[in-house]
């Protein structure tokens, strides 16, 4: 692998990255940077969590003028937090260079975005709808534009965001660089590829395995009723540093959000109807540690860089394997290992090998744990936290009170009182939670053995669910099939305000 100084990039650059921590290239980074410092289109797809962002982030830093104060530099992300976190790196990447990046966004007061743009920043990084706002409103000038960037390009596809990109594109000078990202690269990708780049050159990094090997991949069969008090044993045993738990609708994120909150766990919950400032301030929480638990719709599934996450749950199973490998990389991140369990309903075991199949990947089974095993779970943590305090802590204030207790009761007692109290014993506190239809694949759609593995992603989709609460309706479930997809200026999504 290359260390940074190898690509000749400026040393202003080399330093911020040395501070950052980053020392050598990742493969992507490696592979991507030198073609794109060539001015070269590209097509860049590496696993999760391997520093895509930095791939393009660096390129667009190096290559843009900083004593140019007009937009040089353009991302487009498909959410909001993704938009504010590339600004953040990008930044990063610039802090000793007069170069600045600027999350637009929607849900964000456009008044306020008009002065921040005022400052004249070189890049923007922004969610399709709300660049477009903006390209209406002639508040960004595209003149000066030398480098686009489609970040999850794909989820931009789904989400219906192709007429919006598409117009962007053909705003914006054509004698432009553009670079595409993705940890996954469906075919409906080659289009805006044919149609928008200029001989892209395509840099994939082990296509056959699209989700990273660090990641350990769990499935337990479980049926609908069930799932909830499983989870919490689950939690229970694991005892995660942080957690990011995905539902399938915003109605069951609101109520497993809730329910957790019940039984005694730090959590909340993440969707696209929620305020922009709700968003912002769970997300805040979860990154702070205030919560250990996040429940999220796909809305999380794309990109979010969290460090700490050491657990992901699939508490539906996700709609396409897409899906899954977003959802799962947000652990396992810059070669740390996370665990990834995913709940399947006996019914959804097809969509289960289907998902396999395409990510041409086995998960491992596991049977369901025992109310007393997540005894054991909290038990042994309560056994941590005592050895721990009795390691660290200054107890001598204790001692005088423990050696008088230490008369009328004996030692065991004693001992098996203190861990009681610190045991977080089974909590079976009722909860509500609707249930949800289980995800069904036609016997047609499943694909024979063998086909559909070639470059890990060639396997079609299973049929979406036709429950009311899994449509379009806001962005979360976005229609990803051909005959679906929108096509009209009408019917197209209503921006990223929805999300
Ligand atoms: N060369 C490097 N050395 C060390 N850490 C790095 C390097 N490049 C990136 N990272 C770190 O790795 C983490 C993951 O990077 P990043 O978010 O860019 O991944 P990604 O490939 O875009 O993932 P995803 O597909 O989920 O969007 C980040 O915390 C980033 O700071
Ligand atoms: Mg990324």
């Amino acid at each position: 692998m290359s260390t940074f100084f190898d690509f000749g990039l400026h040393h202003s650059i080399v330093r911020a990255l040395s501070n950052m921590g980053f020392e050598e290239a990742t493969a992507i980074q490696d592979q991507t940077v030198p073609v794109a410092l060539q001015g070269r289109d590209l097509i860049g797809q590496a696993q999760t969590g391997t520093g895509k962002t930095a791939a393009f982030g660096i390129p667009l830093v190096e290559r843009l003028d900083e004593e140019n104060g007009n937009i040089q530099g353009v991302v487009l992300t498909p959410t909001r937090e993704l938009a504010v976190q590339v600004a953040e790196e990008i930044n990063k990447i610039a802090q000793f260079k007069k170069i600045t990046a600027l999350p637009i966004y929607g849900g964000q007061d456009i008044t306020r975005q008009i002065k921040a743009l005022k400052k004249r920043p070189q890049i923007i990084v922004a969610t399709p709808g709300r660049f477009m706002d903006h390209m209406r409103r002639r508040t960004i000038r595209l003149d000066a534009i030398e480098i686009v960037v489609l970040d999850e390009a794909d989820e931009m596809l789904n989400m219906g965001f192709i007429d919006d990109i598409k117009e962007i594109l053909k705003e914006v000078p054509e004698n432009r660089q553009t670079l595409l990202f993705s940890a996954t690269m469906p075919r409906a990708i080659q289009e805006i590829a044919q149609q928008f780049m200029t001989d892209p050159t395509l840099i994939s990094v082990k296509p056959k395995e699209v989700t990273v090997p660090n990641i350990e991949q769990q499935y337990m069969e479980v049926a609908e009723k069930q799932k909830f008090d499983v989870l919490c044993r689950l939690l229970d045993i694991h005892s995660p540093e942080l957690a990011i738990i995905f539902g399938r609708t915003k109605r069951r994120v609101d109520e497993l959000s809730e329910a957790l909150t019940k039984r005694g766990y730090g959590a909340e919950g993440i969707h696209g109807d929620l305020n922009q400032a709700k968003r912002d301030s769970v997300l805040r929480k979860f990154k702070e540690g205030t919560i250990e638990v996040l429940v999220a719709t796909d809305v999380a599934a794309r990109g979010l860089d969290i460090s700490g996450v050491t657990h992901v749950f699939n508490f539906d199973i996700p709609q396409d394997s897409e899906s899954y490998v977003h959802r799962i990389g947000r652990t396992g991140r810059a070669g740390k290992t996370g665990l990834a369990i995913t709940f399947v309903s006996p019914r959804e075991i097809d969509h289960l090998r289907l998902i396999e199949r395409a990510t041409n990947r086995r998960m491992e089974r596991r049977s369901v744990p025992s109310m007393s095993e997540a005894m054991e779970g909290q038990q042994r943590m309560a056994v941590e936290k005592m050895l721990e305090a009795a390691g660290r802590e200054n107890l001598q204030a204790y001692k005088t009170l423990a050696e008088q207790l230490l008369e009328d009761v004996d030692s065991v007692t004693l001992v098996s009182a203190a861990l009681k109290l610190l045991t977080k014993e089974p909590d079976m506190t009722p909860v509500r939670l609707t249930e949800e239809a289980p995800l069904r694949v036609s016997k047609k759609k499943f694909p024979p053995k063998g086909k559909g593995t070639s470059g890990g992603y060639g396997a079609k989709r299973p049929q979406r669910p036709r429950t009311g609460e899994s449509r379009p309706r806001s962005g979360e479930f976005r229609p990803r099939s051909g005959e679906s997809r929108p096509r009209t200026g009408d019917s197209r999504p209503r921006s990223d305000r929805q999300r």
